[in-house]
């Protein structure tokens, strides 16, 4: 068994069906027919949405393990979800694989997927799977749930809100380049950098926090800090003042920073792929949150403010620029 070549598509399915459900109840088809038939909960909205991740432009065989690539393709899905304020149900995973790829590679995708999943209680519940030419890409679609009162969207933020985000930024980034630059495992303050980075953490119970918190907007941040807070700007007719000295950067990224000769914060504003949500909330109800979850690393990055004044960051001494919508972007 070490070629597709010798089992076949259909073989692979048989192999990947094992283990798809965790909640029976919702899942009336799963893989095996034309089409999933999925129980929605009464009275929930219905979240969709997709991610696809590309060899060579969202991984590379060399820096990820194909379970570390299982994981995190789930995972930037999850995150989107968990952007919105909902909960993750279902997924469906799509495949295309050149025919050389060994059936052990397929196996150990599917078991980082399948981790995850478990985690997060999501059903695996169907996928497509076709031969590709050259390159592996893999496309995963996620179906969620969320209250109608929680639904959270990137376009309700206020003037007067502050913004904040779940964790530390820049993380994942500085991870890319040090698998890139090689040799990291030298690096004592790499692991959790290289983490960050080929295996995120959707920040799926947090989103559920905040959006019963009363947050007015939210998006999670795969293109980078300053990409994103011009999401929410645009989408919610604000302005946004955010404050280098309070973005939350770790220790390690710091030290990667230097060794890698650039600064760390431009790793958090651009670097992407963090999958921390980033969100807006009035004041009163964030004190609240802090003071009733102690358990979530929230930081308050700035405030949002009027359309005219734009999106812009405070550096250290205090003076004002205008932050630059750059980050990462397909085709730029
Ligand atoms: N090829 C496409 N066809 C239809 N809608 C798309 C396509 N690509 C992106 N979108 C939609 O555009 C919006 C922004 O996409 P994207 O930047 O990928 O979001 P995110 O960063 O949350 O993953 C989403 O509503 C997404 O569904
Ligand atoms: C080999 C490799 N090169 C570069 C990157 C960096 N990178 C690729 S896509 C991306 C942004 C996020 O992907 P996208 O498809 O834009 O996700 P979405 O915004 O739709 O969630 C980043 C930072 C990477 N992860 N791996
Ligand atoms: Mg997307
Ligand atoms: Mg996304
Ligand atoms: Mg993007």
């Amino acid at each position: 068994m070490n070629e597709l070549t010798e089992i076949g598509e259909f073989g692979l399915i048989d192999l990947i069906k094992q283990d798809t459900i965790h909640d029976h109840g919702t899942v009336v088809v799963g893989i095996g027919d034309d089409a999933a038939v999925l129980l929605p909960t009464p009275r929930q909205l219905q979240l969709l949405t997709t991610d696809m991740l590309v060899e060579s432009i969202h991984f590379d065989l060399t820096m990820t393990t194909p379970w570390q690539l299982g994981y995190k393709a789930i995972a930037v899905n999850l995150s989107d979800i968990a952007a919105m304020g909902g909960t993750p149900r279902h997924a469906v995973i799509s495949v295309a694989l050149p025919a050389t790829t060994p059936t052990e590679f397929i196996i150990n995708l599917y078991q980082g997927m399948k981790e995850i999943c478990r985690e997060h209680s999501v059903n695996i519940v169907g996928g497509d799977t076709v031969s590709s030419p050259q390159g592996l890409v893999i496309n995963v679609t996620v179906a969620g749930e969320v209250e109608p009162a929680n639904l959270v969207k990137r376009s309700g933020a206020k003037t007067g809100d502050i913004i904040a985000v779940t964790g530390v930024l820049g993380n994942s980034a500085a991870g890319l380049d040090l698998l890139s630059v090689g040799e990291w495992e030298e690096y004592d303050f790499a692991w959790p950098l290289v983490t960050a980075h080929l295996t995120p953490r959707p920040q799926v119970k947090a989103g559920t926090i905040l959006a019963a918190a009363g947050a007015t907007s939210m998006d999670d941040l795969s293109d980078g800090l300053a990409s994103e807070s011009h999401e929410i700007a645009e989408a919610s007719n604000v302005g946004i003042r955010l404050y280098a000295a309070q973005i939350p950067l770790s220790a390690e990224l710091k030290q990667a920073a230097e060794k890698l000769d650039k600064q760390a914060l431009d790793y958090a504003l651009y670097g992407g792929e963090d999958f921390q949500l980033l969100f807006t909330m009035e004041p009163s109800n964030y004190e609240m949150l802090l003071a009733d979850h102690p358990d979530l690393q929230l930081v308050r990055i700035g405030e949002i403010v009027e359309t005219s004044q734009g999106v812009t960051l405070v550096d250290e001494e205090g003076g004002v620029q205008i932050l630059e919508a750059k980050g990462y972007n397909h085709f730029r």
